[in-house]
């Protein structure tokens, strides 16, 4: 199965394809060589995995839709050829791992496509370890497929795809259920599998800040291709050739891009982030300022202050750029000459009197920037200090309870406890957020809260709370779009149902079957099906998955407006931005137990609670959390980035 390197690996020519329901994707020219990975963007329903279907048959082969042109992969026509007749050369990983395991086995299911390509059975068992070790999930040989969670799942399906050393790899959001191990264990196998055997990867995936680790963007494919939201190529672009118009009109449709280009892109080309008219001084974080009140003389520290003309984003991108992408602190953002000077330094009143009248916050000065640059000064509306604090509710309102909860999973002779020890109370009006690692626990614990699963012991009170499933698909009832969300409402609540599929953008896809939806469409479904119910709290397992920039943010103010109006919210999440912007209370679970019950900026600053609990923030948020003052600095940054992103979605 060695590499052909004088075919490409894709050839596609006017490549197009549309359903039913007049949505698709293309026209679409592509060539992509061996050994080449490929980014797929664009905003949810776009048609990212409609086009990777088309690449490998499924469409339309097996779902229906009119398509048009061609495409060859390796040589071979994919209409002539047929799905099972690429197995040899095409490995896929679907959007929803569930629904591609075929076997009870982990081993079986690894083992099932070398066995379908008849490889010699000597040679079956250790191709399966090494897939197994390379996709992160050595660990789980042995178990069955269908006691694994989802982030474990995801692992065994990259191991399968893997394991026949195919020529093209089709990764359909291979992480969107990945703890940050299982994102490394996803990069690395893309390396490995292009170094070892010239594979070309093509990937789609929203998650590139975690995708993208604390390299930035240099760690992401070297070729992005674009989809607009009509279904065409917008950009077929080398990464290093992304300029910030581009990078702009990406944020703009509803991309997510990892912080530093994201950061890029908001703060606008040259202003910003080469400098602009900033006060002197305003580079020293106002704790800074604070912590020190009695420095002293210290040259360097004025020269660095005369030439503060850089902006802060340009300022964390060259501390980032330094590449160590170890521990942050507090402070670290300070030169660390100044910061190593420090101690020994004496008197310096004018030094003392700069730093303590720049009076501007590090978020401030962020807000400031990044509304400098959506539209001129005049036209930006101040921004409102964002809602950090609970919502206050009435002291008779309900509360949620978890006692001493354990859960016991498998089959008797093979239960393990998944879940032990658990005390826990969630209030009204507060939004938490459940984080841990894969398998730590997560789900089990919102379907024991939803009263879903049985606990072996302790106890749940409180009333009944509405849970949105990890897997939307397990929640469908209905066959339209509406039906869905009006699932168990009284006729007259139809203004609800239709204010529910507005504020989820749904309303055109109405009267679609909610399982011929793209993967963002079906998640917001199920949590527009969710809220529209008014039960006091609302539980939704991961509800950012697999959603674009504007969808996600829009997802969380919705939880949050939801708390506001005296409902208590849990949602469980990978995506650590997005609690840092949006709870105001994280619950860290390992290994089935709490490990700590705190605040998302606590968090974000306690190194061994983040490596006992699995988390690995993006560098760039870890070095926010030290350096603000405070959680209200946190959010008004985290925030300020959102709406910043979404003005220019609708200034395009
Ligand atoms: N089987 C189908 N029948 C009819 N329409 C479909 C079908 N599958 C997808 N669509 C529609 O085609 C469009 C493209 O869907 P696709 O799943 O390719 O988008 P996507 O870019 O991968 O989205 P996401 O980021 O949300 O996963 C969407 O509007 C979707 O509703
Ligand atoms: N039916 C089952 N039988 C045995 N073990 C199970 C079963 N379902 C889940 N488990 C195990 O229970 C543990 C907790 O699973 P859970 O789905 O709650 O984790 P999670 O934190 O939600 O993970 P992820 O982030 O991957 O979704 C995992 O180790 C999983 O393998």
């Amino acid at each position: 199965m060695s590499a052909d390197v004088t075919t490409a690996v894709v050839e596609t020519t006017a490549l197009e394809a549309v359903y039913g329901t007049g949505d698709g994707v293309g026209p679409v020219d592509l060539r992509i060589e061996p050994g080449q990975s490929v980014l797929v963007l664009g905003p949810s329903g776009s048609g990212k995995s409609t086009l990777l279907r088309m690449l490998h048959g499924a469409v339309p082969l097996a779902v229906h839709a009119q398509v048009d042109g061609e495409v060859r992969v390796a040589g071979r026509s994919v209409a002539g050829t047929g799905i099972a007749g690429l197995a040899d050369v095409v490995g896929v990983v679907g959007q929803d791992p569930e629904s591609g395991v075929c076997l009870p086995d982990v081993l079986d299911e690894v083992a099932f496509p070398l066995e379908n390509l008849a490889v010699d059975p000597a040679l079956i068992g250790p191709a399966v370890r090494t897939a197994l070790d390379r996709a992160g999930a050595s660990g789980l040989a042995g178990r069955a497929t269908a006691e694994l969670s989802g982030g474990e799942l995801q692992r065994v399906a990259l191991a399968a795809a893997i394991a026949p050393s195919p020529r093209l790899l089709l990764l359909d959001e291979p992480t969107s259920m990945l703890d940050a191990d299982g994102i490394d264990a996803v990069r690395h196998a893309l390396d490995v599998v292009r170094r070892e055997t010239g594979a070309a990867c093509v990937l789609v995936e929203h998650r590139l800040d975690e995708l993208a680790g604390d390299a930035g963007a240099a760690a992401l494919p070297d070729r992005w291709i674009v989809l607009g939201k009509d279904g065409r190529v917008r950009h077929d672009v080398a990464v290093d050739a992304l300029t910030v118009p581009v990078l702009r009109e990406l944020v703009g449709e509803g991309c997510w891009l990892p912080l530093d280009l994201e950061l890029r892109a908001l703060l606008g080309e040259g202003g910003a982030l080469s400098g602009g008219a900033l006060p002197q001084g305003a580079l020293l974080p106002s704790d800074y300022a604070r912590k020190q009140p009695r420095s002293g003389p210290n040259d360097e520290v004025e020269a660095h202050i005369a030439g503060g003309d850089e902006s802060l984003a340009a300022r964390l991108l060259r501390e980032l750029g330094r590449g160590d992408g170890g521990a942050w602190s507090r402070g670290a953002l300070l030169p660390s000459r100044y910061a190593r000077k420090q101690p020994d330094s004496g008197p310096n009143d004018g030094v003392e009197t700069h730093i303590a009248g720049a009076g501007e916050s590090l978020a401030a000065r962020m807000l400031r920037e990044l509304g400098r640059d959506v539209a001129p000064a005049s036209d930006v509306a101040p921004v409102p200090a964002p809602d950090v604090a609970p919502h206050p509710a009435p002291s008779d309102a309900p509360t949620l309870r978890a006692n001493a909860l354990a859960v016991a999973r498998g089959p008797r002779g093979r239960r393990r406890e998944v879940l032990r020890g658990v005390d826990l109370e969630l209030r009204p009006g507060t939004t938490t957020a459940l984080v841990g690692a894969n398998g730590s626990g997560k789900s089990t614990l919102l379907a024991c809260l939803a009263g879903l699963d049985r606990p072996a012991a302790g106890s749940v009170e409180g009333p009944r709370a509405g849970l949105v499933f990890q897997n939307p698909e397990h929640q469908f009832t209905a066959t339209t779009v509406r039906q869905e969300v009006a699932h168990g409402l009284p006729p007259d609540a139809a203004p609800r149902v239709e204010q529910a599929l507005a504020r989820f953008g749904l309303t055109r896809l109405a009267d679609h079957n909610p399982y011929r939806l793209s993967g963002g469409q079906k998640r917001r479904l199920s949590l527009a099906a969710m809220l529209v119910h008014e039960h006091p709290f609302l539980l939704a397992d991961e509800p950012g998955f697999g959603l674009d920039r504007h969808a996600s943010v829009g997802v969380l103010r919705a939880l949050r407006d939801a708390a506001a109006a005296g409902r208590g919210v849990l949602f469980s999440s990978h995506d650590l931005r997005a609690v840092a912007g949006y709870a105001d209370r994280v619950l860290v679970l390992a290994d089935g137990t709490l490990l700590a019950d705190t605040t998302p900026l606590d968090l974000l600053r306690d190194e061994a609670l983040l490596a006992s609990a699995g988390l690995r923030p993006p560098a760039l948020l870890r070095a926010l959390a030290c350096e603000v003052r405070d959680a209200q600095d946190l959010v008004g940054v985290l925030r300020a980035m959102d709406d910043t992103a979404l003005a220019l979605g609708v200034a395009a």
